[in-house]
């Protein structure tokens, strides 16, 4: 992924002006810093030496005083101002910083979440959820580590050398130039130890990885786990990959601890030579005793940001590892786009008529495996399409083309007479509710889940949907009534609840076209015919498609279409298709035997 960095950048470009204060809050620190020794070394050389004030500083007399003790006061007064004035700045710099730099990684991870929103189900289909929610959570604060983690502390490095050494050079070129001779051991101190930080570093964060991963599984699993007795081996699992990480932690931590003994060595080594050939110059009076004081001083800190620079690398490295995770979604191919300039599917606003035409369509998820092949089917306005077959055989894969979850490989669907490729997605789907095997809820109240496809219905119309779902009087038993909030994906709730408070949410969004996909596939045949009265007045006046596997449920079907290896193989009434004799009267055939032995066992 080349220029990666470049790309991120654009996300960064909208708090430029955060980021330019910081900056500037960093140049000033900068210049604090380059001048906190020097009221020492004046001290040391003009008061209790005998040099002259510099000529700059003359206005420091006529302020205080002829006299060189009455430098004194100023002067110390002068060293509060500079730690004052620095450690303020510092902290103004880490809080705007923290401020600009959080906000730049809410700013991605939005982006990321919208994107997520609008990729094809094929793309999430191939996604495990809790690593998407981990790169809209953690490694969208990755602009945030790079920006004030990384790009921020070597700038503020390199500025910092720079100035510092300007200064130095100005005072004594040698002992410059000694001072810079702990580059090159540092160098070589990051060579030894930059890849086995790095490499521990990451193995550490992948074990904490999978430590998430396997929550994540075990918790959302959790039924089937106390069913099969799976406790205490999850327990064991989760104790050996916690042993791991806090050993690959410990192993990071030594290699880190390895790295700051020798650059604290070699620092040690190279003040000591500064001490040691600074000491014979100021003997031999080449060098004032508060130019060296300067030098230490600035030797210390002239360290620090070369340390900063070598532990740069692995922190770069962590948050370019995030980056790219984050880049290949905001990248994925988007299977199902809106061309440019896509027009609304209704002109004016009101509601499609519900004629929904399928042109010749052959569709798979695998090049070169059709699922569907050459497909064409008609539905009128109010007609009700019911669609049968092995389990397989692409009902559910015929019905996702409607809302266009995907675009057929050949012919197109039509939607009141236009190609849905040409329209807007929203304005399509909004005219077509959906109700599925697995009622998806949200840890919402009920009237929120009710209305969840129709913001800002009323009170009224909510309780309206969910009396024609036969759902009022179950509702109404609830603690709190509608305001009941039902626990993840309605666990608080039974599969004909659930299932009727989707039909409330179908029956309120009130769209032209109804896709029903196995809605009573998961309940008892006594259920299904108490909820077979809400479906009816779901589907009345509504093209619906509805899938079945149960063949009473498809029975008062407009016409039903038999589908056999991805083909139409019958289309006809009932009747009509029972005196054909042909696959769906053997489908019924084996349904109707199967019911009189369950009913003569029972
Ligand atoms: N997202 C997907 N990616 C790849 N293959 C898929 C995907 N969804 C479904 N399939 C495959 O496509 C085929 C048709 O699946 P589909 O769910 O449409 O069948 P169905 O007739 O509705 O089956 P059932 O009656 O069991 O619900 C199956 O072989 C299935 O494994």
């Amino acid at each position: 992924m080349k220029l990666w960095w470049l790309r991120l950048a654009r996300y960064a470009r909208v708090r430029w002006r955060g980021l330019a204060f910081v900056l500037l809050l960093m140049l000033i620190n900068v210049g604090l810093n380059v001048l906190k020794p020097w009221p020492l070394k004046l001290i040391v050389d003009c008061v209790l030496g005998n040099q002259s004030l510099p000529n700059t500083l003359v206005w420091l007399k006529t302020l205080a005083g002829d006299a060189d003790i009455q430098l004194l006061g100023p002067l110390a007064g002068a060293t509060i101002a500079l730690f004052l004035a620095s450690e303020g700045v510092r902290l103004l710099q880490d809080y705007v910083g923290a401020g600009v730099g959080s906000q730049m990684g809410y700013d991605l991870g939005a982006a990321l979440f919208h994107r997520l929103q609008h990729l094809s189900l094929e793309f999430h289909n191939q996604q495990r959820s809790g690593d998407l929610v981990r790169r809209v959570m953690t490694d969208s604060i990755c602009i945030r580590n790079l920006a004030m983690g990384v790009f921020l502390p070597v700038l503020t490095s390199v500025v910092n050398l720079v100035v510092m050494f300007v200064v130095m050079w100005q005072l004594d070129h040698f002992l410059s130039l000694l001072s810079l001779v702990v580059a090159p051991l540092i160098v070589l101190l990051i060579w030894v130890f930059n890849k086995p930080m790095i490499e521990r570093t990451y193995q550490h964060q992948q074990f904490e990885g999978e430590i998430m991963a396997l929550g994540e599984q075990t918790l959302t699993a959790l039924p089937i786990v106390q069913a099969f007795g799976r406790e205490a081996h999850e327990d064991e699992r989760f104790r050996y990959l916690s042993q791991k990480a806090l050993q690959a932690c410990l192993r990071a931590l030594l290699a880190q601890m390895q790295f700051k003994i020798g650059v604290s060595g070699v620092t040690a080594v190279g003040t000591a030579a500064i001490m040691l050939f600074g000491g014979f110059q100021v003997l031999d009076g080449s060098l004032s005793i508060g130019s060296l004081l300067v030098f230490l001083s600035y030797l210390a800190s002239l360290y620090v940001p070369m340390e900063t620079l070598a532990y740069m690398s692995s922190g770069f490295a962590a948050a370019a590892a995030s980056a790219m995770r984050v880049l290949e979604v905001l990248d994925a191919k988007e299977e199902v786009r809106e061309i440019a300039g896509a027009t609304p599917l209704l002109l004016q606003p009101g509601k499609a008529s519900g004629y929904v035409c399928l042109e010749k369509v052959t569709f798979g998820y695998q090049d070169g495996k059709p699922i569907l092949q050459d497909i064409s089917l008609e539905a009128q306005p109010g007609e009700t399409i019911a669609l049968v077959g092995a389990t397989g055989v692409g009902k559910s894969t015929l019905v996702s083309l409607i809302p266009r979850f995907f675009d057929p490989w050949q012919g197109r669907v039509l939607f009141d007479g236009v190609d849905i490729r040409d329209v807007q997605l929203q304005s399509l789907r909004e005219q077509i509710a959906l109700v599925l095997q697995e009622p998806f809820l949200l840890p919402l109240t009920i009237a929120e889940n009710i209305a969840y496809g129709c913001v800002g219905a009323s009170r009224e119309a909510i309780i309206a949907a969910a009396q024609a779902a036969n759902a009022d009087s179950f509702i109404q038993r609830l603690p709190q009534g509608y305001d009941t909030v039902i626990g993840e994906r309605g666990a608080t709730l039974s599969g004909g609840e659930k299932q009727r408070l989707a039909i409330a949410r179908a029956l309120l969004k009130d769209a032209p076209v109804l896709i029903l996909d196995e809605p009573t596939s998961a309940l008892d045949a006594q259920t299904e015919f108490l909820l077979l009265e809400a479906l009816e007045r779901l589907m009345a006046g509504r093209t619906t498609f509805i899938i079945a596997h149960r063949l009473s449920t498809v029975q008062r079907a407009d016409r039903i279409v038999v589908l056999e290896q991805g083909r139409v193989a019958q289309i006809g009434t009932h009747q009509a298709l029972l005196n054909a004799r042909g696959l769906y009267y053997r489908l019924h055939q084996t349904q109707s035997s199967r019911a009189i032995i369950h009913s003569e066992s029972v």
